[in-house]
């Protein structure tokens, strides 16, 4: 049993005192959506499967209600699109209008050519939101590829989050932010449950429609039984966990619960939490706010970082309280714990010497000379002394700091995450009513980025700096 899989139930907890606003107000509504969904995909997968379908793998799939097309007829064609709604790195994304039923829907259209349809199938999106059946995650009704382009048609959502965010000058009310979370951590529970983490969980990947959010953007899902190394580049930076940062080849899916905590974050205050210009800033950032690690808080972190040459800067950091200081003290916890896992399952240091892997492999050297450069070399090194770091929250009570390495067994760890949950219980319903309202700063637009540790460099330009769709 791992905080993932008491998830469900933690978040189920926590959430069901306060979300009786909305129709989100108890785990029941959640299972029963769970169970009309499944019916109805039941229905409909009977008119879904034609002769021009290409099956997918009989029993491979609970959800067999999507539809692949091959054959001559067009079948994109039955889809008018209206307006483009989204440019992403692997596809524009329309509002388009099924010809033949009047259903608005959104059609993906891939901006890589797809040279036949096995290509297609093997594709993350198509193999991990094929098996996803939830109330929270953006359904793929169909994939098409014809002419050698590929669409993906989903449900249909009417913004992202990160829209919504931009255009605030009040941080969300607490409360709101509450329902969104709640839904997300069930979506996330539900497919860390059935082996996928998502990996690149960012705003512009939680889609809103009215008072429902869904998980969108499978694009870089993984199973969570499938064999690292996991070599390429994951996330946007903003929201990578540190593990990825300092480029371990073993992650799991608490990189979805760290990214879910900066997430959280965001929206109770209206800044990015980490916004790092570049990986080692990132990481910078990231120490600013929950101090440097040490030997007891993340051995594990070390380790990484000196296979990979790299210093620590020497930080205390500040309160996560002292950061949002109109947040709730169990906002604030809740952020924190989504900085924790058991002791690590499947932690695994990289080799001394970095094997290549694609993009993302440089040789030793190369770290070591990034290193001892540029913005880095202007970090102090990991003293002998390691940093003392406050461990205690806003309340009173332990925070769970780096406490990925914890040196307990997950029993103990479990414990600990149970009392911050039930903490969590306790957070009222509305949010506190703000001294001060910051002042609007523009918002951000995250975007992938892959690793600046190593090929590229820190030093980014001023103007460049207000962008979150960095290039890297
Ligand atoms: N089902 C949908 N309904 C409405 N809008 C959507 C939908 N799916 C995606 N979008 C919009 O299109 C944008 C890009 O979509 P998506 O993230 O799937 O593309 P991508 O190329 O994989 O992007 P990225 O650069 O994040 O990898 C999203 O941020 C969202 O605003």
């Amino acid at each position: 049993m791992t905080a993932i899989d008491l998830l469900p139930r933690l978040m189920g907890d926590y959430f069901s005192q306060d979300c009786t606003s909305g129709e989100f107000g108890s785990l029941k509504f959640i299972r029963d959506m769970e169970k009309v969904v499944c019916r109805a995909y039941l229905l409909q997968c009977k008119q879904f499967f034609s002769k021009e379908t290409l099956d997918w793998a009989p029993g491979n799939s609970h959800l067999s209600s999507l539809w692949a097309c091959s054959g001559t007829e067009s079948h994109i064609l039955r889809f008018k699109l209206i307006k483009e709604v989204g440019d992403g790195t692997f596809g524009s994304v329309w509002r388009a209008i099924n010809k033949q039923n009047g259903e608005v829907v959104a059609v993906k259209k891939m901006k890589k050519k797809y040279y036949s349809f096995e290509e297609c199938m093997s594709l993350r999106e198509v193999k991990s939101l094929r098996r996803m059946d939830h109330p929270n995650i953006v359904k793929l009704k169909e994939v098409v590829r014809e002419n050698d382009i590929l669409y993906f048609i989903m449900e249909y959502m009417e913004c992202n989050l990160y829209q919504l965010m931009k255009d605030r000058v009040r941080p969300f009310p607490e409360s709101e932010v509450r329902n969104w979370c709640f839904q997300i951590f069930h979506a996330l529970a539900y497919m860390h449950q059935r082996g996928y983490f998502h990996r690149d969980l960012k705003p512009e990947n939680l889609l809103v429609s009215k008072d429902i959010i869904k998980l969108a953007d499978f694009g870089l899902a993984r199973e969570v039984s499938s064999v690292p190394p996991y070599t390429e580049y994951v996330s946007t930076r903003w929201y990578r966990a540190p593990e990825v940062l300092l480029q371990s080849s073993a992650y799991d899916s608490a990189v979805d619960m760290w990214a879910m905590g900066a997430i959280m974050a965001e929206l109770l205050t209206l800044h990015p939490l980490f916004p790092g210009t570049s990986e080692a800033d990132e990481i910078h950032k990231i120490c600013n706010v929950i101090g440097s690690p040490d030997e007891q808080s993340w051995p594990q972190g070390l380790s990484l970082a000196e296979a990979m040459k790299y210093q620590f800067p020497q930080i205390k950091g500040n309160q996560l309280s002292e950061v949002m200081k109109s947040a709730s003290s169990e906002a604030i916890d809740l952020i924190s714990g989504c900085t924790y896992i058991p002791p690590p399952v499947r932690l695994k240091v990289l080799p001394k010497t970095p094997p290549c892997v694609g993009t993302k492999g440089v040789s030793e050297n190369n770290v070591a000379r990034r290193f001892s450069t540029g913005t880095l070399s202007t970090m102090k090194s990991h003293s002998s002394a390691p940093t003392k770091l406050n461990s205690l929250s806003k309340t009173g009570n332990p925070v769970l700091r780096h406490s990925r390495s914890l040196p307990e067994n997950g029993r103990g760890a479990m414990q600990k995450v149970s009392s911050i949950t039930e903490k969590l219980s306790q957070m009222s319903v509305t949010s506190r009513a703000r001294s001060t309202v910051k002042p609007a700063v523009p918002m951000l637009k995250a975007g992938h980025g892959k690793s600046d540790f190593l090929g590229k460099s820190d030093d980014i330009p001023p103007a460049k700096r207000l962008t979150r769709k960095l290039v890297i």
